[in-house]
């Protein structure tokens, strides 16, 4: 009964904090909407993690404009669902449906393979697919999940994909972090969480990873007419929050304040489309405008150190 009492107690104060911060979740969760009318015909996308949430939704805009879209997932046939559902939107959407596991470095290669063969040239990639929370689980390749998969695998990815985009040039990558990575920072010394795991500072860093790469990317890749900028989408209503009760349970109590996954595809659709922004990169977006970015997002050498613990990590050496 005790507990109980607690318990109740508990979602009430959670309850009020979410009332007395709501104008300061609101700023996070609303608005920014991607005004560009540029259209994709002839361009080629890939999003990775399309099947759901804010990859699905981008996926459909995209197709929208025109473009072929590739959507990466996980899970062929959820994927083949996904690209179903476009096209009853969207009679004449492009879209592909290819298989990717991200916590599988051969799935990666694999898919790259397949890539390179099929496909000349490739305008757009957005390192979209995400996952957030969940328990300690190892990648096939024995790295902890959330780097592996948010982090490592876009960046083996992106390693495999970064001459088909240069030769594809103008091109962009869009890569989805988040506002969580304020609070994150990057463990070198037990960057895989084998000495000790907390689900929520994981993904915190793993999202702080997404940023450091797309900033040391953008760094390395200026004068190649390939752009990189990475994208806070906003508290997005979506199945992102499965693994944690207490995250599942507030954005289903505040599900008001959050945004549709439509509307968090707009930072993501506006770094990949927008024509102001064809010769910017390295930088944070968020609500489709310029974000601040927290202190260890900004360091260099953070950047620099976590792009050669992970090419190690990886055993890719990058020589674009
Ligand atoms: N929802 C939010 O409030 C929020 C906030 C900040 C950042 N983000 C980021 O946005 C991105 C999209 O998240 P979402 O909210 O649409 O959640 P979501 O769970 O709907 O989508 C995540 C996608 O990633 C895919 N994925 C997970 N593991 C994978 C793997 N091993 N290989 C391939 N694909 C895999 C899933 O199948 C899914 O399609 C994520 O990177 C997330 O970190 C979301």
């Amino acid at each position: 009964m005790m507990v109980l009492v607690l318990i109740v107690a508990g979602l009430v104060v959670v309850a009020l904090l979410m009332v007395l911060f709501a104008p300061y979740i609101r700023k996070y969760s609303a608005g920014g909407t991607c005004m560009s009318m540029a259209r994709l015909d002839g361009k080629t996308v890939l999003i990775t993690g399309a099947n759901t949430g804010i990859g699905k939704e981008t996926a459909l805009d995209l197709a929208i404009r025109g473009a072929r879209v590739i959507m990466a997932c996980r899970d062929v046939e959820k994927g083949e669902e996904a690209a179903a559902s476009i096209r009853r939107v969207y009679s004449k959407a492009n879209v592909e449906v290819r298989e990717l596991d991200l916590a599988d470095t051969s799935s990666i290669r694999a898919f790259a393979q397949r890539l390179l063969r099929e496909v000349d040239h490739l305008h757009i990639l957005i390192n979209n697919a995400g996952v957030m929370m969940c328990p300690y689980v190892k990648t096939n390749d024995g790295f902890e999940m959330q780097l592996g998969v948010n982090h490592l695998g876009h960046f083996l990815l992106t390693y495999l994909l970064i001459g088909l985009l240069k030769r594809s040039a103008p091109a962009r990558i869009v890569v989805v972090s988040s506002l969580a990575h304020n609070v994150g920072w990057i463990r070198f010394h037990d960057l895989l969480s084998q000495g000790s795991y907390n689900s929520g500072l994981a993904y915190c860093q793993s999202k702080l990873a997404n940023l450091l790469f797309a900033r040391e990317l953008a760094r390395r890749l200026k004068g190649s007419s390939v752009t990189v900028n990475s994208v806070h989408p906003g508290l997005v209503r979506s199945e992102l929050v499965r693994h944690s009760t207490i995250l599942s349970l507030l954005f289903s109590l505040f599900s008001l304040f959050l945004k549709s996954p439509r509307d968090g595809a707009q930072t993501s659709i506006y770094c990949a489309v927008a024509e102001e922004l064809h010769s910017l990169t390295g930088k944070h977006f968020s609500d489709c405008a310029p974000a601040s970015v927290a202190p260890q997002g900004r360091n260099e050498e953070t950047a620099r150190k976590l792009w050669d613990a992970s090419s190690e990590l990886l055993g890719i050496v990058w020589d674009h």
